[in-house]
């Protein structure tokens, strides 16, 4: 069953009364599960408080500019080299990296779209149940992305894992998740998103199961927020929203498997304890969460409907500005006051290409056939737009302010095309016909009669 959406904001505590998180968006932060651990006024001082060990985790360069210098110092119960003899390489079942295998799929060239895939009845991990539906860049010269589909029906005990081949941004869709983390510990549920930055190390738990969530594998730039511009300091999405978990750590010696992938592999070894023993730490390298639902939206106050870059919640920018390796979009609950527009998205063709997903509700360009759970490609200059009936339904009838309430849809936009998985194109949720929503987009034109509506 998909957990309705809650009420918005009324009644919802301010971010910052969180229990277990700390608000604000890369912040250098600092918290110790217990009182004393971090060093004062230093990072590696000879010994660490309670027998610990300093670590640090680099997520840029050292030598990064400071505006994107990411790294923290993580005092924990051994270091990581404890965690790894050597590493061998498992199945990695449905996930795959890019580039790949130009034969991977021989799907022909075209806009496609996906009904929910059901949740499977087998015991699936977070980490087995994930299916890569698209591909796009290069994992080894860092830029591009997948997006992937996670179906979780089991909680990973005593399995670990670490992704060095990206950052994962997770959109919870149905079910709730907790993610254990080196840094603390993060709850979504669907209207929430997490981040797991590459190298932490994770496991995955079940709070209300079993789910089903998007997940952005993010082998660029970490994600960060989008520059504001004429939009001044307010609005969007707001840094105090961002929580980032306080420190937990797990003490618990018992035969474990860390799961790690690398160069678009899985590989695993096994250690003797969780690698969750980080007792403290401080830095701005750190997981965090994100109600969607605190976004706020701006938007056209009188005429035309505006490009999506207003509703960027995350971007993760390529060496080329304004050109994003990726942009988390999203659409969510909002009025639609515009005068003689032509409120839905306008038809298309784009250089970005376009993954997009529907966590609840219903897409305005898209009322049928675009279901909770489903997701849509729309490629490299491929072109789109409203199906007949949104465009029908918009083209005709007054303007009065309307609500789009109970919506919460997304995209993964990217500027490198999308090759789609040989999984993603075998499933029998992929909509055949779907190009068939324009086909009643009949010819109007007649040059003998201007108003010809
Ligand atoms: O294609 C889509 O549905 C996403 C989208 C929405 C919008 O409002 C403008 C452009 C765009 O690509
Ligand atoms: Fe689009």
């Amino acid at each position: 069953m998909n957990i309705l959406p809650q009420p918005t904001l009324e009644g919802t505590r301010s971010s910052a009364l969180v229990p277990g998180y700390m608000s604000g968006f890369g912040n250098s932060f600092e918290t110790e599960a217990l009182d004393g651990t971090l060093p004062i006024g230093r990072n590696s001082p000879q010994k660490i408080n309670y027998g610990l060990y300093a670590e640090q985790l680099s997520g840029s360069p050292f030598t990064a500019p400071q505006a994107v210098n990411e790294r923290s110092w993580l005092y924990r119960i051994r270091p990581a080299v404890k965690h790894s003899g050597r590493y061998h390489r498992v199945d990695k079942g449905f996930i795959r990296t890019a580039p790949m295998a130009r034969d991977e799929s021989d799907i022909a060239l075209g806009q496609y779209r996906w009904s929910a895939i059901p949740l499977p009845q087998e015991k699936l991990t977070f980490i087995a149940g994930l299916r890569t539906i698209t591909t796009a860049g290069d994992v080894d010269s860092q830029g591009g992305m997948a997006a992937h589909m996670a179906f979780v029906t089991a909680s990973m005990e005593n399995e670990y894992f670490f992704n060095a081949d990206g950052e994962l941004l997770v959109v919870a869709q149905e079910g709730a998740l907790r993610f254990r983390t080196e840094f603390g510990v993060i709850d979504i549920a669907p209207g929430e998103i997490c981040l797991i930055q590459r190298g932490v190390i994770f496991k995955v738990e079940l709070i209300d199961g079993p789910a089903r969530a998007y997940v952005c594998e993010n082998y660029g730039a970490t994600f960060t927020l989008p520059d504001r511009g004429p939009i001044g300091a307010n609005c969007l999405a707001n840094p105090r929203d961002f929580l980032t978990p306080v420190a937990a750590y797990e003490d618990k010696e018992e035969a474990s498997l860390l799961y790690v992938k690398w160069g678009g592999e899985l590989h695993v070894t096994e250690i003797g304890q969780s690698p969750l023993d980080v007792v403290a730490w401080h830095g701005n390298y750190a997981p965090y969460k994100y109600d969607l639902r605190h976004f706020s939206p701006v938007g056209a106050l009188l005429f035309d409907h505006p490009d999506p870059s207003i509703f960027t919640v995350l971007t993760s920018p390529s060496g080329t500005p304004g050109t994003a390796n990726i942009d988390f979009v999203i659409f969510p609950e909002r009025w639609m006051v515009a005068e003689n527009t032509f409120r839905p998205p306008w038809y298309h063709r784009n250089i970005m290409s376009e993954f997009m997903g529907l966590i609840y509700g219903v897409y305005d360009a898209k009322p049928a056939g675009f279901a909770p759970g489903g997701f849509s490609l729309h490629n490299l200059m491929l072109p789109h737009g409203p199906d007949e009936q949104a465009f029908e339904h918009a083209s005709t009838g007054a303007q009065t302010p309307v609500k789009l309430e109970n919506t919460l849809a997304f995209m993964f936009e990217t500027r490198l095309p999308q090759r789609v998985t040989a999984y993603a194109a075998g499933v029998p949720q992929l909509q055949a016909n779907y190009v068939d929503c324009w086909a009643g987009l009949k010819k109007r034109f007649d040059p003998t009669r201007r108003n010809a509506w």
